[in-house]
């Protein structure tokens, strides 16, 4: 029934639901990877280890730094314990520190969308693994960081996603109930996140994830972000 598929692009002045978005960070509002994997090359290179690929790469960012850095070495062929990886964790938070935004880009509909939704009043958080002052300056990189109400990183102190605090914490932040929020995310993590915490999970296609994005388990999936508008007065709808 093509004629009668609705397709808003935008949210309108005023949005009286979600009160709440929660913005997953990498694979949902930028493209890092090129910038985590030179990174990831740049630390196994001081090992003397082989490098990864965009695509290697891609597919183990979504858990935090310490877990990247864990499967990149083991997929360079290095198994770490926990001293080492702790170690190799500080190295690879030095050199990718310096180097956040040498190719990073926004997602198409990032800035849109942030922009529009912060701009109808509703609260906006950026909930993601990566750690907080990291993030910080990246949202600020894009002009973003004063369209964010609060944000939330894997070193902030909540358990990270996939465990529901990281999200709940976000929400205390921003004085808003898990029923008026909705988590939008590109991978297991954040789907899993939003389901423990009993707030909807929409899932955005062409993010990292090793888990097909229609076997997420998300609450409706769009094909990217400008998509927001219309699946959200759908999911309202149907709700
Ligand atoms: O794994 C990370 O460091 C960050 O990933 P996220 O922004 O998708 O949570
Ligand atoms: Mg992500």
């Amino acid at each position: 029934m093509e004629g009668r598929v609705v397709t808003r692009s935008s949210p309108g002045r005023g949005v009286n639901w979600p009160r709440a978005l929660l913005f997953d960070l990498d694979g949902t509002l930028i493209d890092s990877v090129p910038d985590l994997a030179n990174a990831v090359n740049e630390l196994l290179a001081g090992d003397a280890l082989p490098p990864q690929s965009l695509d290697a790469v891609r597919a183990m960012i979504g858990n935090g730094v310490r877990k990247l850095v864990e499967r990149a070495y083991r997929a360079a062929g290095q198994a770490l314990d926990s001293h080492a990886l702790d170690a190799a964790t500080d190295r690879m938070m030095g050199i990718y520190g310096r180097h956040l935004t040498n190719r990073t880009v926004l997602m198409p509909g990032a800035r849109e969308m942030v922009v529009a939704y912060h701009m109808a009043g509703v609260r906006i958080a950026v909930v993601t693994n990566k750690p907080e002052a990291f993030t910080r300056e990246i949202l600020s990189h894009f002009g973003l960081q004063s369209h964010v109400h609060a944000v939330v990183g894997g070193d902030t102190g909540p358990a990270r996603k996939p465990a529901p605090d990281m999200l709940l914490h976000a929400l205390k932040q921003l004085r808003t109930g898990t029923g008026n929020a909705v988590m939008v995310g590109d991978s297991p993590a954040d789907i899993d996140a939003a389901k423990a915490a009993g707030i909807a999970g929409f899932a955005v296609r062409g993010g990292y994830t090793t888990v097909p994005v229609d076997n997420l388990g998300a609450d409706r999936v769009i094909s990217s972000l400008m998509e927001l508008p219309a699946a959200l007065d759908a999911f309202r709808v149907s709700a």
